[in-house]
């Protein structure tokens, strides 16, 4: 391809808006071009890599058997009523009505519409596992869009869902998608980890995600330093083993505590460590008021309260909702005497605190030598785990300790169960002629988001660098100086040379001075450049290798198979 044909609109500035790596390089290489806020426009080069990602996906997919296939973007909101997501997920669903007023949504996922395919067309399990996918953009009105295709509003997702008539169905299928997915991303080139996921809102069992560590990463991971133990944050566990103390129980008493609100000054008065304090928080779960207890030195984990509540919302309670049901403000809450109707959640490591200090849920008032059971009912059903481990725990496993890095979620894979197709009623005949209800899976790559994550993980200093496997072009040939017909003819003859092996080539014929020609090349990062110079009535030219910035020079006869070489090493 000529470069004075492609479009590619290199910027000498990047925008002060983007803060990110990857969103300045992508803008400044002319390979995105923003339309909305969190809407993007793929230019000439981002489309050729997004066409080499998917390419990598579809050849990994149909060796695990899945089916590709495309559904409408445009859903109708029964659809949706059906599972009841109509109206669990709130502002982020694009909602709209068509001509004759009817309700519709934007797909920002698609187990509805698979299950009622199925649904509609599968009734034996002899017709069982069956696995479908395709590649589509997705919808999801986010508050805050940022970090250019990092979050966005539209996104192209690779969506697969799998169905089988039993446990063992799925399991397989999760495998095989889990197996699947490590082909693609190391076939891509990029580094990631498989870490325990939040199932969250998908109504499944376990769920775990791919994460791709890079500085831009809106995720935090934890891992082991020592095991294969990774999680991310929102699930992560750090070891706890329920202790008996045993212990004289000192007589409740109550305490003004006029200027005492946070753990830090509740611990400065007492002179006791944040450990032995309980901190208490207080939710709103679908609606209802929920107290969470925690030792003073924890905070509290929200996505793991609302995993054990199953609650489909969850937010922090207003200081106005807390003060008229419970009469105190935030800083003099506590477990002692709240209403009935407030249900109360303790960490674990809260549970065996004993002679313990918390707010007496009056302003201004703390009650010290707090015991459970004497002063506080409670049950094993409301003890949990509902803290956010801390770097430097010890890990769930007991061995090592919690280390944490940013992340990039590029996967994420989901035991679904039967939730979907209880809802859509997608069930078969099984082998004993009973209707069971068909086990689900869903599994997700964020195909855009891959496009800043390889960038996040590979530029340097001087801009993109693509890995041969999904890089634009393969080779670009770079003559200095285009009114120099030597290097004219070298450059074409190279050119022919590398298409005739089935290689990707980029000329720039353009009429730029040669700095400006090198740069461009090293911002736009194709995994080999070939300057055609001076050296060329020499039969000699330079390869240079971007990834490694290494030069070699060598006679253009030895070019088209030092090339391959060169590509087929990072491919
Ligand atoms: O998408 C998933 C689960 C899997 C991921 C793999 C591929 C199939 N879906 C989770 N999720 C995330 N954000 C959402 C945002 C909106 Cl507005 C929504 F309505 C639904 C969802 C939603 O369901
Ligand atoms: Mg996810």
């Amino acid at each position: 391809m000529k470069q004075s044909k492609l479009l590619m609109p290199t910027l000498r500035e990047v925008p002060a808006d983007a803060e990110v790596k990857s969103h300045q390089l992508l803008l400044k290489a002319g390979f995105i071009r923003p339309v909305s806020a969190g809407t993007f426009s793929y230019l000439p080069m981002a489309k050729r890599v997004l066409n080499k990602i998917e390419q990598i996906i579809r050849e990994e997919m149909d060796r695990i058997d899945a089916n590709e296939m495309l559904v409408p973007e445009i859903l109708p909101a029964e659809l949706w009523q059906k599972s009841g997501r109509y109206t669990t997920y709130g502002p982020n669903l694009y909602k709209f009505k068509n001509r004759q007023d009817r309700d519709f949504i934007l797909g920002p996922t698609h187990e509805e519409t698979f299950t009622q395919l199925m649904a509609d067309d599968i009734k034996s399990y002899k017709k069982l596992p069956l696995v479908v996918y395709q590649i589509q953009p997705k919808f999801r009105d986010e508050n805050r869009p940022r970090f250019g295709l990092l979050r966005t509003r539209e996104f192209i997702m690779k969506d697969a869902y799998s169905f089988s008539a039993d446990q063992a169905g799925l399991d397989t299928a999760f495998r095989n998608m889990e197996s699947a997915y490590t082909n693609v991303f190391d076939r891509i080139g990029l580094n990631y980890r498989a870490i325990v996921g939040d199932a969250g809102a998908m109504g499944g069992s376990d769920s775990k995600e791919f994460s791709a560590p890079a500085a831009a990463g809106e995720d935090i991971i934890a891992y082991s330093d020592t095991t294969d133990y990774a999680a991310n944050l929102e699930m992560a566990k750090d070891f706890y083993e329920r202790q008996k103390p045993t212990f004289s129980a000192e007589p409740l008493e109550k305490i003004d505590t006029p200027n005492e609100k946070t753990i830090e000054e509740l611990s400065q008065l007492l002179d006791v460590p944040a450990e032995k304090l309980a901190k208490t928080i207080m939710f709103m779960a679908d609606g209802e008021l929920v107290a969470v207890v925690t030792t003073g030195d924890f905070e509290v984990n929200d996505v793991k309260v609302q995993n054990f509540l199953q609650a489909d919302t969850l937010e922090l309670a207003e200081e106005g909702q807390v003060k008229a049901l419970i009469g105190a403000s935030f800083g003099s809450l506590g477990p002692v005497k709240l209403p009935e109707n407030v249900r109360l959640l303790v960490d674990e490591r809260a549970a065996d605190l004993v002679n313990f200090a918390a707010g007496a849920n009056e302003d201004g008032k703390h009650y010290l030598n707090i015991n459970w059971q004497r002063d506080v009912q409670l049950t094993e059903e409301n003890i949990g785990d509902f803290r956010t481990a801390r770097e430097g725990d010890v890990a769930v496993d007991g061995h090592g300790h919690l280390v944490f890095t940013k992340g990039i979620e590029i996967g994420h894979i989901f035991k679904l169960g039967t939730r979907y197709s209880k809802a859509m009623g997608a069930q078969v005949l099984d082998e004993n002629g009973r209707q069971v209800d068909m086990i689900m899976g869903s599994y997700g790559i964020g195909v855009s988001r891959l496009l800043s994550a390889i960038v996040e993980q590979k530029a340097d200093d001087d801009g993109l660098v693509w890995p041969a496997s999904v890089a634009p072009f393969d080779v670009h040939i770079v003559p200095v100086n285009t009114k120099d017909d030597e290097q004219a003819g070298v450059a074409s003859q190279l050119e022919e040379l590398l298409t005739k092996q089935g290689l990707e080539v980029l000329i720039d014929d353009r009429k730029e001075r040669a700095g400006v020609k090198f740069a461009d090349a090293d911002l736009i990062g194709l995994p080999i450049r070939i300057t055609v110079g001076k050296k060329a009535s020499e039969d000699v030219v330079e390869v240079k290798v971007r990834a490694s910035n290494t030069n070699i020079e060598m006679r253009v006869s030895e070019v088209v198979d030092s090339v391959s070489v060169l590509l087929n090493g990072d491919k």
